[in-house]
C-alpha cells in the first residue's frame, strides 16, 4: 500500500521544507496557492489537507485562505482540513472551523502536537470511509440484507451471485438461523425469475399429512374438507423461485413424489387428472447431514443427487470473524429505528460479550437478544447484562490492533524465514518486502538468525 496522501497548503517555501520533513511518514504534496490547491485536490485525493490561511494575493489577511478552505469542502466534504494560522489570526481560525475545518493549529507550528492531529485527522478520515462504504454496500445490492465482512461469507456472496443467473438447483446447508433463507432470496432476487414470486416451505413446520396438500394443491373433493380447488406452493412459484426449507425433515413417500417433480417438472394436485407443468428454479436447505441421513436410509439417494447440484455451506455465525459485533450494530440501529428511539451504545463489556458468546441460535439469536435489548433498556447504552449475557466468559485474546498486527507479524516472518531456512533474501521475496525491511522487522521483533 502506498503512502497516505497529505496536502501541504503553503505559500512560505522555509514551512513548505520543514511540513514536508515532519511529515516523511506520508506522501507530502504541496500547494502554493488556491489555484495548486484545487488542482493537486482533484489529482490526488488527499485525505487530509493543512492550509496556511494566509495565501496570496492576500498574504496578510485570511480571505484566500478562507476561500480555498470553501472550495476544498465543496469539491471534497470529507477532506479533514486542519488550519494553520499566526497568533493574531484566532478570528480566523474559528471562523475557519465554523465553515467545517476539522481543526486549526497555531504557528510556529510544533511538529509533535501537528503530527497527532494530522493521524488522528487520517484516522477519522478512514472511519467515516468505512461507515460510507457499509452503508453503501447496504443500499446497492441485492444482496444487501446479508451484513457481513466474514471472507468466508463474502466468498458465498460471491457464489450467489455467479449462479443467480443459472437454472442450478442450490442445496443451502447451514445451522437454524444462519440465514439460509436470506441466501435463497438472494438467489431469486439476483435471477431474472425476480419479479415472479418467491415461494417458501418449512417441511418442518408443517404436520405430514397436510405437507403433501401444501406442496401440490387439490381439487375440490380430493378429500374430506377439501371444498375448493387450493393451488400448491409449487405451482404458486411459477415462473418463479420454489424454497424448499428443512428438507431433510420430509417423509419418505412425499420425496418420491418431490422426486418426479424435480425430474420431469410436472406436478398433478392432489384428485387431479391432468399434469401440469411448472417453470420455477428450486433452492432448498437443511441444517441436517443429508448423506448421513441417505446412508441411514432416511433420505432418497436420488432426490439428494437431484437437489444438490450446487452446495453452499454457510457457516455458524461463532466462526464469522467479527461478524457478531457488525450484525449487532446493524440490529441495534434496525430495532432502534423501527421503535422510533435514539440509538443506544454498547458498553465496552457488551462488545466483549457479543464477540465471546457462541451464538448457537446464530443471525436469528443474536436479532432477538439486540431487539429486545433496545426495547428494554433504559438508558443511553446497552451493557452486557442488558443482553442477558453478562458473566460470558472475558477475552484473553487482544483487540487492540497494534497487538494483533504486531502478533501476525512475527508469526508470518518466521514461517517465511523457517520455509526458506533462514534466508534472508528469499524470505524477504517471499513476504513481498524489501530486505532492509525485513531486517528492521526482525530486529523489532527480536528474531536472529543464527549462523
Ligand atoms: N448475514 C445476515 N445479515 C443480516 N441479517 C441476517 C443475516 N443472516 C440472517 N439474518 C437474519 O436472521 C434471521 C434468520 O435468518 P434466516 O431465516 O435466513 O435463517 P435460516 O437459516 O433460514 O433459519 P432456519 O433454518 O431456522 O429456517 C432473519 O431475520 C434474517 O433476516
Amino acid at each position: 500500500m502506498g503512502k497516505k496522501k497529505l496536502l501541504v497548503v503553503e505559500d512560505d517555501k522555509g514551512l513548505q521544507k520543514q511540513l514536508r520533513w515532519s511529515f516523511d511518514g506520508y506522501e507530502v504534496i504541496v500547494a502554493e496557492d488556491r489555484e495548486s490547491a484545487l488542482a493537486q485536490l482533484h489529482r490526488h485525493r488527499p485525505a487530509v489537507v493543512t492550509l496556511d490561511l494566509g495565501l496570496p494575493p492576500d498574504p496578510d489577511g485570511a480571505t484566500e485562505g478562507l476561500a480555498t478552505l470553501r472550495q476544498i469542502l465543496a469539491e471534497a466534504p470529507g477532506t479533514k482540513v486542519i488550519v494553520l494560522s499566526g497568533n493574531q489570526e484566532r478570528a480566523h481560525a474559528l471562523k475557519a472551523i465554523g465553515m467545517g475545518a476539522y481543526d486549526f493549529h497555531q504557528k510556529p507550528f510544533d511538529a509533535d502536537t501537528l503530527g497527532l492531529v494530522v493521524a488522528r485527522a487520517f484516522y477519522l478520515h478512514a472511519m467515516q470511509e468505512e461507515n460510507q462504504r457499509m452503508l453503501q454496500i447496504g443500499a446497492d445490492s441485492p444482496l444487501s440484507r446479508i451484513v457481513t465482512r466474514d471472507p468466508a461469507m463474502l466468498r458465498l456472496c460471491r457464489s450467489v451471485e455467479k449462479l443467480a443467473p443459472s437454472s442450478a438447483t442450490v442445496m443451502l446447508l447451514g445451522d437454524s438461523g444462519s440465514g439460509k433463507e436470506l441466501f435463497a432470496r438472494g438467489l431469486h432476487d439476483l435471477s431474472a425469475r425476480h419479479e415472479k414470486r418467491f415461494v417458501a416451505i418449512n417441511c418442518a413446520a408443517i404436520p405430514a399429512d397436510l405437507l403433501e396438500s401444501e406442496l401440490f394443491g387439490h381439487e375440490k373433493g380430493a378429500f374430506t374438507g377439501a371444498g375448493q380447488q387450493t393451488l400448491g406452493k409449487i405451482e404458486m412459484a411459477q415462473g418463479g423461485t420454489f424454497f424448499l426449507d428443512e428438507i431433510g425433515d420430509m417423509a419418505m413417500a412425499l420425496q418420491a413424489k418431490l422426486l418426479r417433480f424435480v425430474q420431469e417438472r410436472v406436478i398433478e394436485r392432489i384428485g387431479g387428472r391432468s399434469e401440469i407443468a411448472i417453470d420455477a428454479r428450486i433452492v432448498c436447505a437443511t441444517h441436517q447431514d443429508l448423506p448421513q441421513l441417505v446412508r441411514e436410509g432416511r433420505f432418497r439417494e436420488d432426490l439428494y443427487y437431484r437437489l444438490s447440484e450446487v452446495v453452499l455451506a454457510i457457516p455458524p455465525l461463532r466462526e464469522r470473524v467479527g461478524d457478531a459485533v457488525l450484525l449487532a450494530h446493524h440490529f441495534k440501529h434496525q430495532a432502534s429505528l423501527m421503535e422510533r428511539r435514539s440509538v443506544p451504545a454498547f458498553t465496552e463489556d457488551a462488545v466483549l460479550a457479543i464477540e465471546q458468546y457462541g451464538w448457537p441460535g446464530n443471525v436469528r439469536e443474536l436479532e432477538n437478544c439486540i431487539r429486545r435489548a433496545v426495547i428494554m433498556s433504559e438508558g443511553p447504552q446497552i451493557s452486557a447484562r442488558d443482553l442477558g449475557l453478562a458473566g460470558a466468559p472475558q477475552s484473553d485474546a487482544p483487540v487492540n490492533l497494534r497487538q494483533v498486527r504486531d502478533a501476525a507479524e512475527y508469526k508470518v516472518m518466521v514461517t517465511a524465514l523457517a520455509r526458506t531456512n533462514g534466508s534472508i533474501v528469499k524470505a524477504a521475496e517471499l513476504l513481498g518486502v524489501s530486505r532492509p525491511t525485513l531486517y528492521d522487522l526482525m530486529h523489532h521483533h527480536g528474531i536472529r538468525i543464527s549462523p
